[in-house]
């Protein structure tokens, strides 16, 4: 046993000595990064803001060889931003190239909707770009990546990448609807005027599009009389199944309209929000709302990606069981899932 002098003297002199085993970098990949929600992206993963304060990255961007230039700049801020946890940068318009062992995949690459656009023409210029990385993804990304599809129509893309990945598990694949999720609740807060971070499982059912169901029937909120249901204390039926739902179906085109182009920052921090409850787990007694394939929970058909409550443990998702499904609720969520199943019928006409 050394003596305690001798102790102090190691530590001195190699000080890394009292530091723990460092963290594996993992590789994430981000597409569309030289887009509006990639650049935003990216700077939360590299500090922390994905996969936990302590978790080191190599971030693999990919864009179109069009964008090759804004990609290069992308790379240069984030070596400019010195961020610690940044572990490497793989800038390409290689599929190959960029999908190669990664463990994380958020994809958001694609053509987002404008002002006036039909969701048809939405369908027609993005599933041909999930069908060519379902090829990608199969053959070079770490076995158990987990992805997350961001880009519109997201149900329906993350779809084609199932049908073409199929090595893929089907429960590693999502799609995005807890930006839809996170609005859910910033409503119910401000109608309530409490903080946001007091209200909870305010969820989504559905399709990420005006279709879906915001569905704050079983949420609760933090009051000065202890945690109570949303449907309590706001009393207003009428404001729950009409303006609350109408606010939150609508708020994408909303922000078109005021900025012109669509949601970006909050887009990004929902993309964080999502990767990191699903594989740090959720906290308990708190739902999620996700886009994962449906295995006919709540009479959902089949073969469809839908956005159901789910909780996380251990990078594995589950489907929340038992919630009561009034009339109206039920009603909506037939809508959306006919919705998904055209937009299935849609997508194989242009593949
Ligand atoms: N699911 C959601 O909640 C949600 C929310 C907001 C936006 N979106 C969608 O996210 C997507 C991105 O939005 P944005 O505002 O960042 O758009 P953007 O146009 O700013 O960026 C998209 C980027 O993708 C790139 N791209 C296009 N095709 C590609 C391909 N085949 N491979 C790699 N990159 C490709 C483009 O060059 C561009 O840089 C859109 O489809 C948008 O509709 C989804
Ligand atoms: O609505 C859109 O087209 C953009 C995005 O999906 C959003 O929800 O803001």
């Amino acid at each position: 046993m050394p003596s305690k002098s001798l102790l102090q003297r190691l530590v001195k002199w190699c000080p890394w000595l009292l530091r723990d085993e460092p963290k594996r970098p993992v590789k994430v990949l981000v597409t569309g990064a030289a887009g509006q929600i990639g650049y935003a992206v990216v700077a939360m993963i590299a500090r922390g803001l994905m996969l936990g304060a302590d978790q080191p990255v190599v971030l693999h961007m990919l864009d179109l060889p069009r964008s090759r230039d804004a990609l290069n700049g992308v790379r240069m801020e984030l070596i400019d931003a010195a961020l610690p946890l940044l572990r490497g940068v793989v800038a390409t318009s290689d599929e190959a190239e960029a999908f190669d062992g990664v463990n994380v995949a958020i994809l958001i690459g694609g053509s987002p909707r404008r002002e006036g656009m039909e969701r048809k023409d939405l369908i027609a210029k993005n599933v041909p770009i999930y069908k060519s990385q379902a090829a990608a993804l199969q053959k070079h990304a770490a076995p158990n990546c987990k992805v997350l599809v961001v880009a519109n129509p997201a149900n329906t893309n993350a779809l084609v990448l199932k049908e073409f990945a199929p090595a893929v598990p089907a429960k590693n694949i999502s799609c995005l609807t807890r930006f839809d999720h996170n609005r859910a609740l910033g409503q119910v807060a401000q109608k309530l005027n409490v903080h946001v971070g007091d209200v909870k499982n305010a969820i989504i059912w559905g399709n990420h599009s005006s279709t879906q169901l915001p569905d704050a029937s079983h949420g609760t909120a933090w009051t000065e009389r202890g945690e109570r249901p949303v449907r309590e204390l706001i009393a207003d039926e009428t404001w729950l199944r009409e303006e609350f739902v109408r606010t939150v179906q609508q708020r994408g085109a909303a922000v078109i309209k005021a900025r012109g182009q669509s949601s970006s920052l909050s887009a990004a921090s929902a993309t964080c929000d999502h990767m990191r409850d699903w594989i740090l787990g959720t906290p308990k007694g708190t739902w999620v709302s996700m886009g994962v394939y449906s295995d006919g929970s709540y009479s959902v058909p089949d073969g469809l990606f839908y956005s159901f409550p789910v909780t996380c443990e251990k990078g594995e998702w589950s489907v929340v069981q038992g919630l009561q499904i009034d009339d109206f609720a039920r009603s909506k969520m037939e809508a959306s899932a006919s919705e998904l199943m055209e937009e299935k019928t849609i997508a194989y006409e242009f593949l």
